[in-house]
């Protein structure tokens, strides 16, 4: 093990961790306004405008999101999975259907995603029903991505106990030598999912604590109702 290595697995003690956990801070720089006077009607017009935003502003991944489901018993689980795409249908993400998260959702179809953004102090948040697409959407889902993504749907197993890292290393190299090889490689498992937003609030972070939320819900005839929320 080499220097930097030992360093870094030094022991914190809870001091020197309370004593960095107390020194951050947030919205502690210049933030944007947020108008909701003039935002749009619908939350897709909006989202794909914040996340332009963000992401010309130098927010590092503004495409991942947090994705919260809940398992059979009722318990919530939350993990960071990649946006895909926004459109008409809604958000969409793609994992194994047989995941952990891929169990949750055949189970119970629903879920919320949470994006945050600190460069620009903004954070949104969508719940709905999950669908899962078809055999050929989620095999086009992977066409247009990396070899190395290929190779992660061809290793498959996501979510089982691994035995070894040195497992593996060796299931992974075979995956990829065939995702070099055989470009078009049926991943069954693999499956793009859209969410499609009942709810999707948008939170403008602010220095004095007057965050601005503005939540849109959708209505049993389908257009969007639009609130603002206390902070
Ligand atoms: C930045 C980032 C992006 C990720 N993107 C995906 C993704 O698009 N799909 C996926 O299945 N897992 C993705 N993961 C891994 C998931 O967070 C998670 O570990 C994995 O899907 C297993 O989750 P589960 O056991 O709850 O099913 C990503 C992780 C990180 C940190």
């Amino acid at each position: 093990m080499n220097n930097e290595s030992s360093d870094s697995s030094r022991e914190i003690s809870s001091d020197e961790f309370s004593a960095t956990l107390h020194s951050l801070r947030v919205w502690d720089c210049p933030l944007p306004g947020f108008d909701t006077g003039a935002a749009p009607r619908e939350p897709l017009a909006l989202f794909r405008e914040w996340f332009v935003h963000a992401a010309r502003a130098g927010q590092l991944e503004p495409h991942t999101m947090s994705l919260a489901t809940v398992d059979g018993d009722g318990r919530p689980d939350v993990r960071t999975l990649m946006l895909h795409d926004v459109d008409a249908r809604g958000w969409h993400f793609a994992s194994h259907a047989t995941s952990a998260k891929g169990v949750q959702l055949a189970g119970r179809p629903a879920a919320a995603l949470g994006f945050y953004w600190p460069t620009v102090g903004r954070q949104v948040r969508v719940r709905g029903r999950v669908t899962a697409c078809g055999p050929e959407e989620s095999r086009a889902d992977l066409a247009v991505r990396s070899r190395g993504a290929l190779a992660a749907a061809l290793t498959g197993r996501q979510s089982e106990v691994l035995g070894s890292v040195e497992e593996l290393a060796r299931v992974s190299a075979a995956a990829w030598e065939r995702a070099g090889a055989e470009p078009d490689a049926p991943a069954p498992t693999w499956t793009r999912y859209v969410l499609d937003p009942a709810e999707v609030e948008f939170f403008q972070g602010d220095a004095a604590r007057r965050h601005i939320r503005l939540r849109y819900s959708r209505t049993a005839g389908g257009s969007w109702e639009r609130e603002l929320l206390w902070p």
